[in-house]
């Protein structure tokens, strides 16, 4: 798994540090951490990885009880030193003059490809449909949206995709997007530290079997949580290309998905 650079304009810059550069094997044909790193930043950003990976475990600690799973069910998931898509993503969405009326998006809708995703957001931005939306796939009408915003001292938690799949839909996935920030805010760079969580590489990716999770009729042979992370990406680009995207790469690599299985988001 590789550290990706990505800048789509200078509107957008997106880098991404998997997990694998500082605990697991680092992927042979990725990139590598950038050049530019430090010592010291790379001390950081795994310490980051770190810190995350023990709240998303919290958390995930907790819905294990709640879902009466027996214990170590999920957080046995997601230990920090075992192969998996973990990474940290830095984000800036250049700021544009205040009070602008037009709204384009830095992230389109889209739903986390994680187990669970930590947000640390300084100004808004980020949006989620309101509780009694429509919700048509990935199509949520404009009037629909509506802000989360960043409070000092806490991060947003999102849950993924994984966790829909383990609880059979009990628990949702949020779909989410990001535009610019309203009115005076818009004028600043927004920076987004995003710390997702996904199931180790070997993880099966089916639903648990508890006294709430409603049993699931798929008869279909279930896959890893490594090809999961592939048929992700390869979902992502097909809806990719059907919206006229050419640059496949820079559009895995913008949350709507990743070869490396770093950073995808299930666009
Ligand atoms: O910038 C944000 O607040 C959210 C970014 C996001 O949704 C993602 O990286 O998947
Ligand atoms: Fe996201």
């Amino acid at each position: 798994m590789s550290a990706y650079e990505g800048q789509e304009s200078a509107d957008l810059e997106i880098l991404n540090i998997p997990q694998s550069e500082f605990f697991g094997t680092p992927d042979e044909n990725g990139k590598g951490l950038p050049e530019w790193l430090t010592p010291d930043d790379q001390i950081e950003f795994k310490q980051t990885l770190e810190c995350g990976n023990t709240i998303a475990r919290s958390v995930l600690s907790v819905l294990e009880q709640q879902l009466q799973l027996p214990l170590y069910s999920l957080t046995n998931l997601h230990n920090l030193t075992d192969a998996s898509g973990d990474f940290v993503r830095v984000i800036r969405y250049g700021g544009v003059p205040a009070f602008t009326v037009d709204q384009p998006e830095g992230f389109t809708p889209h739903r986390d490809a994680t187990s669970i995703t930590l947000l640390f957001n300084w100004i808004g931005g980020l949006q989620i449909p309101h509780a009694d939306a429509k919700v048509d796939g990935y199509v949520v009408q404009d009037e629909d949206w509506r802000w989360v915003k960043p409070e000092p001292g806490y991060a947003i938690v999102n849950l993924g995709d994984a966790m829909a799949i383990f609880t059979n839909n009990l628990l949702r996935s949020q779909i989410h997007r990001v535009v610019k920030a309203p009115g005076e805010q818009r004028q600043h760079d927004r920076f987004s530290i995003v710390l997702s969580t996904r199931p180790e590489n070997t993880s099966v990716m089916k639903a648990f079997e508890s006294p709430i999770i409603p049993r699931s009729e798929s008869s279909k042979e279930p896959i890893t949580s490594l090809e999961w992370g592939y048929q992700v990406v390869s979902r992502i680009q097909k809806r990719a290309v059907k919206r006229g995207a050419s640059d496949l790469h820079n559009v895995v690599n913008r949350g709507e998905g990743e070869k490396s299985n770093g950073g995808i988001s299930s666009q």
